[in-house]
């Protein structure tokens, strides 16, 4: 262990995204982990090192803890006996009412409930507030608040190397034990009351929805004046006040955050009869901004933004909701796709990372084929790759197509040149 620092026995619920990253990083770190998992087959690979998700770095970590025993997985819970602290990471997806849904979360209370000697419950799925005060008062042992700020396809980075380390309990000693996990990360440890953390976290997804919904709207502005809007976003990105990330236009937000966490804020928003009118508004643009797409393509295929496309062959480049994951949940280019598909187009898709199929989309295992016979190309994910393409032997294939680049991820000139047309977001 790095100076100062202590080893613990820390236990971790769930496998995915968090938990797994988690697991493998305070291993890492010098602690001795358990990984609690109700997915048998994920446990059993993962015992056997063989981590089913897309993470930079992740495989190595996992074998590096299974090597060295630190690291191990259990679909057992009564393996969680005699750890100093328990961190829940399940899922919180939306539930009927738009909220968080708990029900996986409460089934892990009540089996940590049933299992001796656990310690400390450290809450790092995005819970609402008061779900810390209520852990700890159902489980009569202390609970602290400690979200989780990672982003998918960084997750291993993130964590290593966090803004801020957030610990929100009102038991003194269990929020110590909790900052002292951490002790060999270089970062700041913000103290909280639990629900100040936990509001946090949503604060900061919803924060990053408004700021891409914002910089949508502009973009779609930008056609209307002719302005181009990689110019405007420099030109706010070097305030320091505002900041340069989070204003690439898109497709519109997705995964497996932005859009359950927006919704859970409004809810409680809505629950505590506070107006939350700005939030609404990013959600609005966000849906109106995959009907912009399937304007954009209505355009580029038939001339007139209420032309059909019925029958028409279309190509879809990344199917993931960013570059670098394998995740499609809630990615806004499926829901283009479904738009698609519904409005009559023929799609082939090409993605180099997704995780399965895509409904209505026939998959394509070189991205060039996605040019066969196509009216339009349609990037929706903005893999680095995609620039590398041979576009001239794209176009070559699809007679007289253009590209939607909804990413701006493209020349506009070298496609011109290759014989495309082309219609980026914002800019001519
Ligand atoms: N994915 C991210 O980038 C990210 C980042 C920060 C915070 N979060 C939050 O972290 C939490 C987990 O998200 P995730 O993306 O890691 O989820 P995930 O779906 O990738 O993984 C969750 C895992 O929990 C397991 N599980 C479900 N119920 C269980 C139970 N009762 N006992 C034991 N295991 C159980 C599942 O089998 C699954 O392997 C959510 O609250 C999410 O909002 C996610
Ligand atoms: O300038 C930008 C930046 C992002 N996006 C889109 O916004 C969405 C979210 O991207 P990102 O935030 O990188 O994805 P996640 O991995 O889901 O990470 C978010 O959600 C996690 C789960 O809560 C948090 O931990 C992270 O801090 C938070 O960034 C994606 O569809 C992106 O394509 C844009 O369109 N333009």
């Amino acid at each position: 262990m790095p100076d100062g620092t202590h080893s613990y026995e820390v236990g971790v619920v769930g496998a995915g995204y968090v938990g797994l990253t988690s697991a493998a990083c305070l291993a890492h770190l010098g602690h001795r982990v358990t990984c609690v998992d109700v997915d048998g087959e994920k446990v059993a690979r993962l015992r056997r090192a063989d981590v089913p998700i897309e993470e930079p770095g992740l495989p190595a970590l996992v074998g590096e803890g299974l090597g060295r025993g630190v690291l191990r997985f259990s679909t057992e819970f009564a393996d969680l006996a005699g750890t100093d602290a328990v961190l829940l990471c399940v899922p919180t997806p939306t539930g009927d009412d738009g909220g968080a849904d708990l029900r996986a979360f409460d089934r892990a209370l009540g089996a940590l409930a049933r299992t001796p000697r656990t310690g400390v419950v450290v809450v790092k799925s995005t819970v609402p507030v008061g779900t810390t005060a209520r852990t700890q008062r159902e489980l009569g042992r202390p609970a602290v608040s400690n979200p989780e700020f990672l982003r998918e396809g960084h997750a291993v980075h993130d964590f290593l190397h966090p803004d801020r380390i957030v610990v929100g309990g009102t038991d003194p000693a269990a929020a110590e034990l909790v900052a002292r996990l951490y002790a060999g990360l270089d970062a700041p440890v913000l103290r909280t009351a639990p629900a100040s953390a936990e509001l946090a976290k949503y604060a900061s997804n919803a924060f990053l929805a408004l700021k891409v919904s914002y910089v949508n709207v502009l973009a779609e502005l930008c056609e209307r004046y002719g302005a181009d809007i990689g110019e405007v976003t420099g030109t706010m990105g070097r305030d320091d006040r505002i900041g340069g990330a989070f204003l690439a236009p898109g497709p519109g937000w997705g995964g497996s955050c932005l859009p359950k966490d927006t919704r859970a804020l409004l809810r409680a928003a809505d629950d505590a009869g506070v107006d939350f009118a700005v939030l609404d508004g990013a959600v609005a643009a966000n849906a109106h901004q995959r009907e912009r797409v399937v304007t954009k393509v209505r355009e580029a295929v038939t001339g007139s933004p209420h032309g059909s496309l019925r029958g028409a062959r279309v190509g879809l480049l990344g199917l993931t909701f960013k570059a670098g994951t394998d995740d499609v949940r809630e990615s806004p280019a499926v829901a283009v796709a479904h738009r698609l598909a519904a409005a009559g187009a023929h799609l082939t898709g090409y993605d180099p990372g997704a995780s399965g199929p895509v409904d209505g989309v026939q998959l394509v295992d070189d991205p060039v084929l996605v040019a066969k016979d196509a009216a339009c190309i349609v990037l929706l994910t903005e893999w680095p790759q995609f620039r590398e393409l041979d576009w001239p032997q794209l176009a070559g294939l699809a007679e007289q197509a253009t590209v939607v680049d909804c990413r701006n991820l493209l020349d506009p000139a070298a496609l011109a040149e290759a014989g495309f047309g082309y219609r980026g977001l914002g800019r001519s």
